[in-house]
């Protein structure tokens, strides 16, 4: 995992989504330019959302190179294909779907109708056999995952994470990059998540939260609170980790964490 945090604050939610939209087609385009491919974790939540609907406004979304991006999601609602609550449908409204995709390089996490034996663990292997499968391909090093050039995360007024919880089964998992999740105590209570290890295996790791109800979560997780009661403050990329943040979000940071607080 990269060294300290880096934080940034924005005046107000809608700049947040504007900044985090512009910084991820910049993080892409460099992805691109060096290796002629991208790999993006995408989140659910609001504010993750919030972040592709803002990208899907903003001209330079064209500077990427969309057929060569592959999409992956940190967690999805365990529901029926083109559920309006699961993850996949949100991104797709607010943004993917007016993208040239390559429909083989998105990567949905199963849905609860696929197959009339599929329950959420098999969803999960099913997930991690997928992201094996591409990271072969390509030759990632370690063949588990591929090579997430960034991954987004929201974050719960619980500090969670994906569909990782405090004091829940998932974010103890050590091995396995995916697990199904049961009794979620965000609704639904099905969920699939990537796991702490295959998080923490994106080169960038970008915690995206606005509004006073995380501040206190997101103190704690930059306090040094351990992975089990804020699984937040254990998500780190291998190059970097960075927290985007409005200034009601940032309330209980650390000031010395705090690197930019935008006018
Ligand atoms: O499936 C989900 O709900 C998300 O993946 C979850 O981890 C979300 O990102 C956080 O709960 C923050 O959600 P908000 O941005 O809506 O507060």
């Amino acid at each position: 995992m990269s060294a300290s945090p880096l934080v940034v604050v924005h005046r107000d939610a809608a700049l947040l989504a504007a900044s985090v939209a512009a910084r991820l087609v910049t993080r892409l385009v460099d992805a691109q330019a060096a290796r002629g491919t991208a790999h993006v974790v995408l989140t659910g939540g609001s504010v993750g959302t919030a972040v592709l609907a803002s990208l899907a406004e903003s001209p330079a979304r064209d500077a990427v190179s969309w057929p060569d991006v592959h999409v992956w999601w940190g967690d999805e609602r365990f529901l029926p294909a083109g559920h309006p609550d699961r993850n996949e449908t949100q991104a797709r409204e607010a943004l993917l779907d007016g993208l040239r995709l390559d429909p083989a390089h998105v990567h949905p996490m199963g849905a609860s109708d696929q197959a009339p034996h599929v329950d959420v663990d098999a969803a999960a292997e099913r997930y991690a056999e997928e992201l094996a499968r591409v990271a072969r391909a390509e030759g990632t090093s370690r063949d588990d995952v591929p090579a997430f050039d960034v991954l987004l995360l929201g974050v719960g007024p619980d500090a969670h994470i994906a569909s990782l919880f405090p004091e829940m089964a998932g974010i103890h998992e050590a091995d396995r990059t995916v697990v199904g999740v049961h009794g979620s105590p965000k609704p639904p209570p099905l969920r699939v998540s990537l796991t702490l290890p295959a998080i923490n295996r994106a080169e960038e790791v970008w915690l995206v939260a606005a509004g006073a109800e995380k501040a206190d979560a997101i103190g704690l997780a930059l306090s040094g609170a351990g992975p089990v009661q804020a699984p937040a403050g254990a998500a780190g990329g291998r190059r970097a980790t960075v927290w985007l943040l409005d200034r009601a979000a940032a309330q209980r940071v650390p000031p010395a964490l705090i690197r930019l607080s935008s006018p």
